[in-house]
């Protein structure tokens, strides 16, 4: 049998539980009375609910090939129909998987290269920011375009310019994707998508904006198919136009343009918004604590000073930076819900029975916001990642990147450009609000798939000292 929960009503399931501020509230009320693991049906059908760090360890890790199947997200299924690395399950999975980590690795993540880019990407938003001269100003856009040129040059070889009218479209729409999955409706939508897909809807704003993002890819890659050099492929796109000539004759390869398309459509996506909406998130925070930016800046000041750029081997001596930005991950806890996962086979977890294809949420939340492993959860507090002398202490149950074999691919890109262009605007900039610091808000604007980091204005004050050049 499933694990409990609330009883279900026939085809409507546990609606009546579904707390109005979502599925995040629902899932914390439901765990305070049925402990760790919990059923909860969305509308007919059964999704298990893994809190706290023991639970979501023991299944994606201890068995972790029974928990490595994507599970079923309504509002973004019918575009990707499990192709594409993200979304992909089993053989297409692995390969792809597979493909996509080493690929990206040749083409900068884990390696140099991508630290230069990751700097130049960090100078050129420094350079932008400069040109507001201390206006107030909204930085979603800033912190997307530096994200987005980042992943498009391990992708497509080429970064875009600011100003370029068809790359920020990509940013809004990107952006209004995250949106809107993670909006009241999307959830109501996993629950009733049986009918409310027969109906007009934000469900089909989602699947025509996705649709226009797959249109720029695919006119990308037919660029490339037309450029392409087989001997020296310059990016992420090119080698995998290569495996697909050498397998175009294995009618089973899983090297065919539609894998291409998706994989990069999840690439672009996943590594676009999920560090920029980290790092929107982590300015609101470091403006309500002024505080924290001034040790920051301490420590800035003292290992690398004003005349040289952040790089990555600066992060083993700023224990208190390296502490601040794990806290940013923990307290923002962007992907409160994890990302859903089903069993690829039938599995006996806890002495439950869950059946092939069942779908289960690792909620990350629960395990970030753990009063047992975190001495103030509700509280941004940079101190749950130092010890008593001041040293970063890691901790086990620091998992906004998820645990098993479908953790986060971007994982180290994403760490690199989280302490890279943080370090890089705090050497330049001191941060103002135009608002009282009792009166900033740091609720999420959206509190669903995603959390989505409030709508906030900052001034960016250049600091004294020269501004490092690469
Ligand atoms: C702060 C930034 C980021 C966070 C918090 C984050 C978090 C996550 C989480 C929680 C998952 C779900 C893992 C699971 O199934 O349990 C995931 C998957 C994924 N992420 Fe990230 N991510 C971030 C940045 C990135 C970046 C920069 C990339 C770009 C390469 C990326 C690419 C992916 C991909 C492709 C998957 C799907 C992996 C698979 O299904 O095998 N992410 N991420």
């Amino acid at each position: 049998c499933l694990p409990p929960g609330p009883w279900p009503l026939p085809f409507l399931g546990n609606i009546l539980q579904i707390d109005h501020q979502g599925f995040l509230k629902t899932f914390q009320l439901l765990q305070k009375k049925y402990g760790e693991v919990f059923t909860v049906y969305l509308g007919p059908r059964p999704v298990v609910i893994l809190c706290g760090y023991k639970a979501v360890k023991e299944a994606l890790v201890d068995q972790a090939e029974a928990f490595s199947g994507r599970g079923h997200i309504a509002i973004i299924d019918p575009f990707f129909k499990g192709r594409g690395v993200a979304f992909a399950h089993g053989k297409s999975w692995k390969v792809l998987r597979q493909f996509s980590q080493l690929t990206m690795r040749e083409f900068g993540m884990g390696k140099q290269s991508i630290e230069k880019q990751i700097q130049e990407e960090a100078q050129r938003l420094v350079e932008e920011l400069q040109k507001s001269q201390g206006a107030h100003l909204d930085p979603t856009f800033f912190f997307h375009s530096a994200m987005a040129n980042i992943i498009c040059t391990i992708i497509f070889g080429q970064c875009f310019n600011n100003q370029d009218p068809g790359f920020l479209r990509l940013l809004h729409l990107m952006n209004d994707i995250s949106d809107l999955s993670s909006s009241f409706y999307s959830q109501m939508f996993e629950v009733f998508s049986g009918i409310l897909k027969y109906f007009p809807g934000i469900h089909r704003d989602v699947y025509s904006k996705v649709q226009e993002i797959e249109d720029f890819v695919i006119k990308n890659i037919q660029r490339h198919q037309e450029m392409l050099d087989p001997s020296a492929p310059k990016d992420f796109i090119d080698s995998f136009l290569v495996c697909m000539d050498k397998e175009s004759s294995d009618p089973e390869s899983e090297f065919h343009f539609k894998n291409l398309v998706y994989t990069v459509v999840s690439l672009f996506l996943a590594g676009t918004e999920s560090s920029s909406n980290t790092l929107l998130h982590g300015f609101v925070l470091l403006l309500k604590n002024p505080d924290v930016v001034e040790k920051v800046q301490e420590e800035i000041d003292r290992v690398i000073g004003s005349h040289h750029l952040p790089a990555l081997e600066d992060r083993a001596k700023m224990p208190y930076t390296d502490a601040v930005i794990h806290e940013i991950q923990r307290f923002s806890d962007i992907l409160p819900l994890g990302v859903p996962r089903c069993v690829i086979k039938d599995t006996h977890f806890r002495g439950y029975h869950l059946p092939k294809g069942t779908t289960v949420y690792p909620f990350l939340s629960s395990v970030l916001h753990d009063p047992c492993h975190f001495e103030k959860p509700e509280t941004f507090h940079p101190g749950h990642f130092l010890d008593a002398e001041g040293n970063f202490r890691t901790q086990e149950t620091f998992i906004p990147f998820s645990l098993g074999r479908r953790f986060c691919l971007g994982e180290s890109l994403a760490r690199s450009e989280l302490f890279l262009i943080l370090t890089s605007v705090l050497q330049n900039f001191t941060l103002r609000s135009p608002k009282a610091l009792e009166d900033i808000d740091i609720t999420p604007r959206r509190n669903g798939l995603g959390k989505m980091p409030p709508e906030f204005q900052l001034c960016f004050l250049p600091r004294q000292g020269v501004a490092p050049r690469l």
